[in-house]
């Protein structure tokens, strides 16, 4: 199976190292950049997104999305935002599309498989997902990933040809809650975030976790998931090592804004992408729009607009008393 992967970024250049197998396979990589094509085709290395890792020589870049014609699976690694743009330009057919973005698009509210479901009618499409920090993938340490695809014999041949002795997939028909853990968790990963920079303390953080999956959960529920995916990898498994490490973009983003620091000052001269920051406002108005209360999503989007760390961890505080299971 030929594998293209679009976007150029930290993890479309790990996903791209997973399907190079150690350089038995030919990988086309689209990336946006022209430095990133170039470091990549001459230097075997993405100087740009993921300098410290040496990456495979069949590895091979282009800016031309056209040149992705022939492949036989694209993964669709581009920030979740831009997801409907790339692919607009994409000449995709009938070709299997594997969803590797989390976010929700702003605007329309739709999850990126219904984004490329409209963009690309045609296309059967997969949902990669799960705990994976790009850097310990591309270096090839153990990781173990969600693949959610409705047509099990696709499932099965993606799997046989993506995973290997350190990547793991296990198999799912739930493309929603494959991707909604992955959406959701970014959010909640601020939030640790700024537990960590407010010195709010361990307990508060094991709070967050598990009342922030008490909301993942409510709001995948909503949207058709099935609870067993939320508590899987992509879900739990990921809102787990997000809300645990500042190699976590949107775990670092939280940790300023709990010191104090504004986002916007925070999000200026970043290159990289948190995709929390752009989920969080359309989060929170799917779910007030469908009735579900989230309380920590609330309170992430109010520290993004500006609020007072202090005011904001008052507010959550102060709610009135609830069953833990409401
Ligand atoms: N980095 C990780 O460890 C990791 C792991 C799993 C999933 N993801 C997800 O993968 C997706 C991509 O993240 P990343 O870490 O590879 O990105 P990144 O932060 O490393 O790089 C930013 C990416 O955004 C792209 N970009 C910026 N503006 C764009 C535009 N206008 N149109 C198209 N692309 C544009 C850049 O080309 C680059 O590929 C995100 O949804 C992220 O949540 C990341
Ligand atoms: O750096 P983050 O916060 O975008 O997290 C990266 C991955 O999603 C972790 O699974």
């Amino acid at each position: 199976m030929r594998i293209g992967v679009i976007g150029g970024g930290a993890w479309g250049t790990a996903l791209a190292q997973v399907a190079a197998r150690g350089g038995s396979e030919e990988v086309l990589l689209w990336a946006r950049e022209a430095q990133v094509v170039e470091s990549v085709n001459l230097r075997h290395r993405n100087d740009l997104f993921l300098p410290q890792v040496p990456l495979s020589p069949s590895i091979r870049a282009t800016r031309e999305l056209g040149d992705l014609a022939d492949m036989q699976a694209l993964l669709v690694v581009a920030p979740a935002q831009h997801v409907r743009a790339v692919l607009s330009e994409t000449p995709v057919g009938d070709t299997p599309l594997v969803l590797c973005a989390k976010g929700i698009e702003a605007g329309t509210k739709l999850l990126v498989g219904e984004v490329a479901h409209q963009v690309a009618p045609r296309a059967p499409l997969a949902v990669l997902s799960g705990p994976t920090f790009a850097h310990e993938v591309a270096a090839g340490k153990p990781t173990a990933v969600t693949l959610a695809c409705e047509d099990e014999g696709l499932r099965t041949r993606l799997a046989e040809r993506l995973a290997g002795p350190a990547f793991r997939t296990y198999g799912s028909g739930d493309l929603v809650g494959a991707e909604i853990g992955g959406a959701v968790k970014n959010v909640l990963a601020i939030a640790c975030g700024v537990v960590e920079g407010a010195g709010l303390g361990l307990n508060a953080r094991a709070a967050l976790i598990a009342r922030g999956f008490a909301e993942m959960t409510r709001f995948g529920l909503a949207r058709g998931a099935q609870a067993e995916t939320l508590t899987g990898l992509s879900g739990l498994g990921d809102l787990v090592l997000t809300c645990s490490s500042t190699n976590s973009r949107n775990f670092s983003l939280g940790l300023g804004l709990g010191q104090g620091k504004q986002a916007a000052a925070l999000m200026a001269d970043r290159k990289t992408v948190a995709e929390g920051a752009f989920t969080a406002p359309v989060l929170r108005e799917a779910a007030r729009d469908a009735g579900i209360d989230m309380p920590v999503t609330r309170a992430v989007n109010d520290l993004l607009e500006g609020a007072p760390v202090a005011r904001v961890i008052e507010e959550l505080l102060s709610r009135p008393l609830r069953e833990e299971l409401q």
